[in-house]
């Protein structure tokens, strides 16, 4: 690892990195609060030997003990937070013979949730990197095995001829065609508007074969793929089918339409399935893609995106290679994570998809460390670190799937193309170490946090890497119901991690330290959160109703230590976000989901996960849609309305809580007015859910659209509501 300090800047270096000023104000914090969480559990074992109630007593100690671990983790994280900066200009200048090859995996799954289009328009834009082409070659994964897509990628591999020459050439930043010519700055010289007309031809061709759900065979216009067509078979399903792997365009051969560029290579690939096999998801989909391509290819350095993570800067692949070229680190370099970044994210983020918390500024603490984790999608890899530790190359079953394999034939010959096949056949990792030891790790619904996880634990490191100018550009679920649900996969997958035998607690501690991996740990007890907010959304509010006191008395000290975690932590919170770019109001709607969150995604996930551990439910990886093409819900996020329609069941906890909270309030000022014994921190807690509630309330009453609170859940929240505080009677008398 390198040493903490600053590096100069100048001659050759290709990076520089620098620890963050807060690092040190930060670190004294930690000691004072760490001393109040100490005071606190004093006072919890203090209350609970002499307490008359010992049961709420318990759930309030077991509440602050979660609280108290969940802050140790992110104190962990903020421990030594580094920023990066690289000069890819200098990179340039290298010798064309020095630059690396790539291969690059984009995944799919299904045609109507993610549009052909899209994934087109991913593959157009990392083709276009500013590096030599015939370096590049392109592999998408189809786990929805479908033509359509495989129709729209040939028309792109058309396209491609006639937009990289453009792009190259005008130097364009914007090389997702999308976004380019959707842009009010695009070009309008007639060789733009050309290349517009075409790419609105293509995307006519394809949304219409995508409508139609058949590629007929007038659409095709390349006699060469003609035949593919023939394997989609009236028996062809997308849970049974033969592998099918086509090279689309070849780098030994084609030429860009002015005849200057040569191009990148395009390969469809849709491994075999079968309904008897397990295909392990993601995870499946890209340990096929590292076979099929290191018997193609074989590049050192591979690029994982998600189809939707369009290629937001020409340089990107050079940034990386700033880190995955230096000798000095190289041999011990896992990969480079670029952060998530979306588009079309409402002003403030009201559903807080950006997840800034995770995606930036743990990362920025996790590069003082050990190095990021891996996020499933813009990350470069060392190919290298998919098969073992840095020291110690595990064997695989043939030389050719080797990462120093070097190919020598040609992508279109016989001999390749069939061992392409055979690797990418669903029982060829039957008694392998795919998935255990090798390649993207098997067992988790998040295979991008168990894979970075083991990477680490194996002594890889790995660099953040995140420039002024996005590097990609992703979809963000844009209903509350979408963002909840996937919000609960991740759960699911983060217990089962909490749970395996490569729990960041026990294997983490062990292999990365407790630093690593008390970091880790933050995402892992990602669902655990809902124990301490349901505790604090629920009880005291029940209490308060009965006039009963779980918090100290304002006359008490130990009340002032209440107020004091509190603020200490949201404040905290609060500097985060802002110190690394943020708006006080993003933060605000950040935490407001973090509440939300509490009372659905989290605590579903724990239902579902408990539900899975007692085998009574099974996994399954709900893809999240990318296609918006409800125009009402549209224009209710961007004006920043919560859309809580259709009826779900999720929201019923969370409508409860809030209706609880509005009622404690109510009591609550009722009883200062009448001088009653007033309940000081109850009822504090109580505002501040209702404040954090309100569009909830409006959701309720005030509302007549479609993304209105569907009321059966208004109404059996009611009732719900009536129950708690009936039952608190019985439990607070
Ligand atoms: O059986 C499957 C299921 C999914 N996918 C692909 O996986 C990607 C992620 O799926 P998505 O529905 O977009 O899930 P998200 O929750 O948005 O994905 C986040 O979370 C995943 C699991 O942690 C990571 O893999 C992703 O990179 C990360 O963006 C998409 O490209 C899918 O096509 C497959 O290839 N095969
Ligand atoms: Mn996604």
């Amino acid at each position: 690892m390198e040493s903490h300090i600053k590096h100069s800047v100048g001659g050759s270096t290709l990076h520089t990195y620098h620890p963050c000023r807060r690092t040190v104000p930060y670190r004294i914090y930690a000691v004072i609060h760490i001393c109040g969480i100490v005071a606190l559990m004093y006072h919890h074992v203090h209350s609970l030997i002499k307490s008359d109630k010992p049961l709420i007593t318990s759930l309030l100690f077991i509440a602050d003990l979660v609280l108290a671990f969940m802050w140790a983790t992110s104190a962990a994280v903020r421990f030594n937070p580094v920023h990066r900066s690289e000069y890819p200009e200098r990179y340039v200048a290298k010798p064309e013979e020095d630059c690396p090859k790539l291969d690059v995996f984009i995944c799919t799954a299904d045609p109507y949730k993610e549009p052909p289009m899209i994934v087109v328009n991913t593959a157009l834009s990392v083709m276009a990197y500013d590096y030599p082409s015939d370096k590049i070659s392109v592999y998408i994964s189809d786990d929805g095995g479908s033509s359509l897509t495989l129709f729209a990628l040939m028309e792109a591999a058309k396209f491609s001829k006639h937009w990289l020459p453009f792009c190259k050439k005008n130097n364009i930043q914007d090389r997702s065609p999308e976004v380019y010519f959707s842009s009010k700055s695009h070009s309008s010289c007639d060789e733009a508007q050309n290349l517009k007309i075409m790419y609105k031809d293509m995307k006519n061709r394809v949304e219409h074969v995508a409508e139609s759900g058949k590629v007929e065979a007038e659409f095709i216009t390349c006699d060469e793929f003609r035949g593919v067509f023939d394997l989609w078979t009236d028996k062809f399903t997308r849970h049974d089918h033969p592998s099918i792997i086509q090279v689309l365009q070849n780098n030994e051969t084609e030429m860009d339409e002015t005849n200057t560029f040569k191009m990148p290579n395009l390969i469809y690939v849709s491994r075999e399935k079968s309904k008897v096999s397990t295909h392990h998801f993601k995870a499946g989909a890209l340990n096929t893609l590292l076979r099929v391509s290191a018997v193609l290819t074989n590049s050192p350095v591979i690029l994982v995106l998600d189809c939707d993570m369009y290629s937001n800067d020409p340089v990107t692949l050079v940034r990386a290679l700033c880190y995955l070229t230096d000798p000095k680190i190289k041999s011990g370099l896992g990969f480079v994570q670029f952060p998530q970044k979306f588009q079309g994210i409402s002003k403030n983020d009201i559903y807080a998809c950006e997840y800034k918390r995770i995606f930036e500024i743990n990362m920025v603490g996790f590069d003082g460390l050990m190095g990021p984790n891996f996020f499933g999608t813009g990350c470069f890899f060392n190919r290298r670190v998919f098969y073992g530790p840095p020291s110690n190359l595990i064997l695989h079953e043939i030389d050719e799937l080797g990462p120093n394999h070097i190919v020598d034939k040609p992508i279109k010959s016989k001999d390749v193309l069939a061992l392409a096949h055979k690797v990418a056949g669903c029982i060829y990792e039957h008694n392998t170490n795919w998935g255990s030891k090798i390649g993207f790790r098997y067992g988790s619904l998040v295979e991008d946090y168990y894979t970075g996880l083991m990477i680490h634990g194996l002594g890889w490191r790995t660099v953040f890497c995140c420039p002024k100018r996005a590097a990609f550009y992703g979809d963000a679920p844009k209903t509350l119901f979408d963002v909840v649900n996937q919000q609960k996969r991740w759960c699911i997958g983060l217990l089962e991690m909490v749970f395996s035998k490569h729990s960041p607690v026990t294997y983490g501690i062990k292999t990365v330290g407790l630093l690593v991996g008390l970091a880790y740990c933050q995402s892992a007890f990602w669902a655990f959160w809902t124990i301490p907010l349901i505790v604090y959304g629920l009880l005291p509010q029940l209490a308060l109703l009965h006039g009963v006191s779980v918090f100290p008395k304002t006359s008490d000290p130990w009340f002032w230590l209440h107020i004091f975690l509190f603020l200490g932590a949201y404040v905290q919170d609060l500097l985060d976000f802002v110190l690394e770019g943020s708006s006080c109001r993003k933060w605000w709607n950040d935490q407001r989901m973090w509440l939300i969150r509490g009372f659905t995604s989290f605590f579903f996930g724990y239902i579902e996960f408990i539900l899975k551990t007692l085998d009574l439910s099974t996994n399954r990886f709900n893809i999240t849609s990318k296609a918006n093409d409800d125009e009402e819900q549209s224009k209710r996020y961007e004006q920043e309305i919560f859309n809580f329609g259709p009826y779900s069941s999720m929201f019923l906890l969370m409508t409860t809580a809030a209706i609880l909270n509005l009622v404690t309030l109510v009591w609550g000022i009722y009883c200062l007015f009448t001088s009653r014994e007033v309940l000081v921190l109850e009822l504090m807690l109580a505002s501040f859910a209702v404040v954090n509630c309100l569009p909830i309330y409006e959701a309720m009453i005030l509302r007549k659209d479609d993304g209105k609170l569907p009321k059966t859940v208004c109404f059996s929240a009611g009732i719900l509501t009536f129950a708690f505080i009936v039952s608190g009677y019985f439990f607070f008398k």
